[in-house]
C-alpha cells in the first residue's frame, strides 16, 4: 500500500508543486494521476521513487518511508519499481539489448535467463529486431518503448508511469493500454500520470485529480 500523508513538496526558490496532498493506493490498485500541465503530476511520481522528497509530511509504501531512505538504500528501493519516465534516461553508449539487459545482470539474474528475459520484454514492444541497434538510432517513439521494455523486464510490483503514452503512434499507444491492463490483472500496482482519456476509457482507473498542487479526488 502507497500511503501520502499530509505531503507537501516546494522545490527551492519555487512554490509548493504538492499541497498537502493525502490519500492512499491500495496494492494492485490502478490509479490515474491527471491534472492540467504544472498540477504537480510528475511530482507525486518522483515522490513515490524517491527522486524527490517531502518537505513535509511522509510517503510510505508497505510501512517504509520512502523520503527518509538513505541515499545507500535508495538503488534497492529503485530496483523494485517499474520506472516510465519522460527522461527515459537510456544508456547511449550500450545497444537495446544491453540496456533491457542491465537491470537483470545487477540484481544478480545469470545471463543466459537475463537474455531470455530481455529478449522477451524488446519481443512485448516490437523491437525484438532492433535489438543490436543503438538507443541514438531509434526515433522518439521507439525510445519510449525501450524504456518500457527496461521498466518491465523486472517483474516489478509497483508501475510508475510519466505520460506513457505521450511519444507513442495510436498503434502503440493501444499495444500500451494492453500491456497495463495485463499487468493490473498481474496484481501490479499501477500509477500513471496521464492526460489521455483514451487511456481512462480503456482501463478505467481510480482517478486521482490534481489542481495546482492540490488532490481534487
Ligand atoms: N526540479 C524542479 N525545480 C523547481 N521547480 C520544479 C521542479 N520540478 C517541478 N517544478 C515545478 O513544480 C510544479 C509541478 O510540476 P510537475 O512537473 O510535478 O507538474 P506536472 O503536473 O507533472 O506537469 P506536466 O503535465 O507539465 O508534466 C510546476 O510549477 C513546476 O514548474
Amino acid at each position: 500500500m502507497i500511503t501520502f500523508s499530509q505531503v507537501t513538496k516546494r522545490y527551492p526558490g519555487g512554490h509548493e508543486a504538492l499541497c498537502e496532498a493525502s490519500f492512499t493506493i491500495a496494492t494492485g490498485e490502478m490509479v490515474a494521476v491527471t491534472g492540467p500541465s504544472g498540477a504537480g503530476k510528475s511530482t507525486l511520481l518522483k515522490l513515490i521513487a524517491g527522486i524527490e522528497r517531502p518537505t513535509s509530511g511522509s510517503v510510505l509504501v508497505d510501512g517504509q518511508n520512502i523520503g527518509r531512505l538513505s541515499r545507500k538504500a535508495m538503488p534497492y528501493w529503485r530496483r523494485t519499481l517499474g520506472l516510465v519516465f519522460q527522461d527515459a534516461k537510456l544508456l547511449y553508449d550500450r545497444n537495446c539489448f544491453e540496456n533491457v539487459m542491465l537491470p537483470l545482470r545487477i540484481s544478480g539474474m545469470p545471463v543466459k535467463e537475463a537474455a531470455r528475459r530481455a529478449r522477451a520484454a524488446l519481443d512485448k514492444v516490437g523491437l525484438k529486431d532492433r535489438e543490436r541497434a543503438m538507443p541514438i538510432t531509434l526515433s522518439g517513439g521507439e525510445q519510449q518503448r525501450l524504456a518500457i521494455a527496461r521498466a518491465i523486464v523486472n517483474r516489478p510490483s509497483i508501475l510508475l508511469a510519466d505520460e506513457p503514452t505521450g511519444n507513442l503512434d495510436a498503434d502503440y499507444a493501444e499495444l500500451l493500454l494492453d500491456m497495463l491492463a495485463a499487468f493490473s490483472r498481474a496484481g501490479v500496482t499501477l500509477v500513471i500520470a496521464t492526460h489521455e482519456p483514451r487511456l481512462i476509457e480503456r482501463l478505467k482507473p481510480r482517478v486521482l485529480a490534481l489542481r495546482g498542487g492540490r488532490v481534487l479526488t
